[in-house]
């Protein structure tokens, strides 16, 4: 980019490390006059233009009343004439309700679609989001004669494609012909909600399976998109949704032969103005971050067509609305009294406590479930853990059964739990995108919210330079009566203890089966089963 004459800022493991500066100016053009969403107030369903009757009912079967700003300002470009004629870039506090800002006009656009096949794919970083996000769709959806799918590896790959794809009658017959048996295969679905690694598993394997229809393309928590390779899965779907004449691309039936195999793509040059050359129908975009990088690098691998940036106010970042900033100061060694003290003060209040890792997070709920007469009930939530015993930890804390869980940074993005009042950053967040969506737990949709960080006085300064980087960057200290961590020592002392013996019979365990499957070459079997 420097033989542009372009200052990028470089953005390190992901996080974009930003100058002091308050207010840093976009390095590309269409970023500097971006529509601002803040402009856009809430919205009653009737004042909703053209908003589908159908999909109005199903939406206050959810509990709405109106849609909120970022929804409209979305709505705004993407029905009603001159909809979708830019992709979209839309970078939205968390919270905002980005999610339903782009399911609602993809929903209501493909309502009209005659012929069932899949126009929608949205990507996710993790199973989990994905499979929130599935559920919003699913939401509305059906009341307009939609299907959704989800491709994420919760079930067996047999199972999902058996949801995906309707296979053709003829298959258990002999059939050589294989353009006759790709005629056959149809999709299941309109809307495909999918993890990057699945979605590859069906791009390069799943019979039938293809892109040559989509035509709306959304990639949330764009960020952590486009920080991970995830297998290629963006070029790899670029690619399959271009325009492809075998003389421009002589290689992609050789590499995707069922995915393209004798179906040709419904895409043509564009001649249309302003198309530049490309593909008509053209694959609409919208990427969408509380956090959204500006990197012309990264941004660049989205090939965006002449993008429109939507943001909330002037500066870069934002927290939401009713999010309330605490630091509680405390020793290194007296942190988990000081923890314990203030859940107890948060009366069983839902609450998120982020940790550094998922050894600390592993550690810290142990601990935390030996202060016996906590009167909340408290579990842990990481990447060490399964997935079904993950998923399961959500699903009780959704319903309120636990009330605090303790949580690696797998928690920190886009995942919506109901009635989470506080999240507590037990170990101080490295980047401002952390601490911004590690806070955006809590404070949802217009509701207020508290996050503590608790900090060594050595970690302030760095602390607050972080927290410069946010519209409003007011922490106060938060103080918890040393009465109260003064009564906890003594059980804080056994705690530890216990601690200190489960932590080794867990180590031996992990090392005896260690040598047990290195000697029968099982965990060997068992993790490639998994995979
Ligand atoms: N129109 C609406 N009225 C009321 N609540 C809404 C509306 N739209 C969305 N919500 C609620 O707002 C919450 C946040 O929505 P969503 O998860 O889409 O936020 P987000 O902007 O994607 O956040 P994040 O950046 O953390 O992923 C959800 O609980 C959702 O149910």
């Amino acid at each position: 980019m420097s033989s542009l004459g372009f200052m990028v800022h470089l953005e390190r493991e992901g996080e974009m490390e930003e100058s002091t500066a308050k207010k840093s100016v976009p390095v590309l053009p269409w970023m500097r006059s971006p529509v601002d969403i803040t402009q856009f107030e809430d919205c009653p369903f009737d004042l909703i233009p053209c908003l589908d009757p159908r999909l109005k009912v199903a939406l206050q079967k959810l509990g709405f009343s109106s849609l909120l700003p970022v929804q409209i300002a979305v709505w705004q470009e993407t029905i009603g004439p001159g909809a979708f004629e830019r992709d979209l870039c839309i970078n939205s506090p968390t919270g905002s309700g980005k999610t339903l800002a782009y399911a609602l006009p993809i929903v209501q656009r493909l309502s009209t679609r005659a012929i069932k096949c899949l126009r929608a794919l949205i990507v996710l970083p993790t199973r989990d989001l994905a499979v929130q996000v599935k559920e919003v769709f699913a939401a509305i959806a059906p009341a307009v004669g939609l299907s959704v799918g989800l491709a994420v590896g919760q079930s067996s790959i047999s199972h999902e494609i058996s949801e995906l794809i309707k296979r053709p009658k003829f298959e258990a017959g002999i059939c050589y012909d294989r353009e006759y048996l790709m005629q056959g295969f149809e999709s299941s679905v309109d809307i495909l909600v999918a993890t990057p690694g699945r979605l590859m598993d069906h791009i390069t394997t799943t019979k039938g399976f293809t892109l040559e229809h989509l035509c709306y393309l959304v990639v949330d928590e764009t960020d952590r998109m486009l920080r991970e390779e995830y297998q290629s899965w963006l070029p790899t779907v670029l690619k399959m949704t271009r325009y492809h004449d075998e003389s421009i691309m002589p290689h992609v039936n050789s590499f995707f032969p069922y995915v393209f195999g004798p179906l040709k793509t419904i895409r043509r040059c564009g001649v249309e103005r302003g198309f530049k050359g490309k593909c008509y129908p053209r694959l609409v975009k919208m990427v969408l971050s509380a956090t959204l990088t500006r990197d012309p690098s990264k941004l660049a691998q989205l090939d965006l067509h002449h993008p429109l940036f939507l943001t909330s106010g002037k500066r870069r970042y934002q927290l939401p609305e009713k999010l309330e900033s605490y630091r509680v100061i405390c020793e290194s060694k007296l942190k988990p009294l000081y923890l314990v003290a203030l859940l107890q003060n948060l009366g069983g209040e839902k609450c998120i406590v982020f940790t550094s890792s998922v050894e600390s997070t592993h550690r810290l709920c142990t601990l935390l479930n030996f202060f016996g007469d906590l009167k909340v009930k408290i579990k842990e939530y990481s990447g060490l853990q399964r997935q079904s015993v993950r998923s399961k930890t959500l699903k009780v804390f959704r319903e309120g059964e636990i009330q605090v869980l303790v949580s690696s940074d797998a928690m920190t993005r886009g995942m919506d739990v109901e009635g989470v009042r506080n999240v507590i950053n037990y170990d101080r967040p490295p980047f401002i995108k952390t601490y911004i969506h590690r806070a955006g737990r809590t404070a949802r949709a217009g509701q207020a919210g508290r996050c503590f960080t608790l900090l060594h006085r050595d970690e302030v300064k760095r602390f607050r330079k972080l927290l410069q980087k946010v519209d409003n960057d007011s922490c106060p200290v938060y103080t918890v009566p040393s009465s109260s961590v003064e009564s906890l020592h003594s059980i804080y002392v056994s705690a530890l203890e216990k601690l200190k013996e489960t932590v080794e019979s867990e180590t031996s365990r992990k090392h005896k089966i260690g040598f047990k499957s290195s000697r029968t070459g099982r965990g060997k079997e068992k993790n490639s089963a998994k995979e």
